[in-house]
């Protein structure tokens, strides 16, 4: 992905979750996954975790940090020795898909904050990142990679624009998606489904 840059006061630029738009962070609580039966407290965690499929037992310490930031760092701890060794070429498309699970199982608030960005450039603001976010270099403009605000931008205008309720994510094109030496396949919630059809059928009774 190639470097842009960005207007800082014609954007949404997000930095701390307790920001008005902190919860397009992965790093914002109270956006929970569910995935072959095991909770993961965010976006981080599972994008964290997915770095070893081979090492069921750091997914498992990533998982149960109590928050992203924690789970991000102990991952830092394992990734020189144990991450998989094609992960630069995969991450985007692992982040790209993690952040569909979270837009499908917290519908309401995610989607709800990605409107709220109306069409304006959605930037991360990072002084150290090297692809995720982007970095001030005056009061005005911020360059970098940017890929987070760009997956959410993406994610925007597929389903936020689109008005494209969205209930089942179907996995990257990686090889060997796996959580706790299981198989990642299709991901339906299915509460959401049956709350679906629920309403079909109410209305097809009336
Ligand atoms: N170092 C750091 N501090 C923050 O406050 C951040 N929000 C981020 N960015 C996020 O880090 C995740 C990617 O981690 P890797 O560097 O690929 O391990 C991703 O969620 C970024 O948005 N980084």
């Amino acid at each position: 992905m190639n470097i842009r840059n960005y207007n800082a006061k014609e954007a949404i630029v997000f930095r701390k979750t307790t920001e008005p738009f902190g919860g397009l962070s992965n790093m914002a609580s109270g956006y929970a996954l569910y995935i072959n039966e095991v909770i993961i407290p965010s976006s981080e965690h599972l994008y964290q975790a997915m770095r070893y499929p081979t090492n069921p037992e750091i997914q498992f310490e990533i998982i149960n940090q109590d928050n992203a930031m924690k789970a991000k760092m102990i991952s830092n701890k394992y990734k020189a020795q144990f991450s998989r060794p094609d992960w630069e070429k995969i991450q985007i498309k692992v982040m790209r898909w993690a952040l569909e699970i979270k837009l499908a199982q917290n519908w309401d608030k995610f989607s709800t904050i990605l409107k709220e960005t109306q069409n304006k450039s959605i930037v991360e603001y990072a002084t150290d990142n090297k692809i995720w976010g982007a970095k001030p270099i005056n009061n005005d403009e911020l360059v970098g990679v940017n890929a987070l605000g760009r997956l959410l931008m993406e994610l925007r205008e597929k389903y936020i624009s689109e008005n494209n309720r969205i209930f089942c994510v179907n996995p990257p094109d990686v090889p060997a998606l796996l959580l706790y030496n299981q198989h990642i396949d299709i991901i339906c919630d299915d509460m959401i489904i049956d709350y679906h059809n629920e309403s079909l059928l109410e209305d097809s009774l009336v």
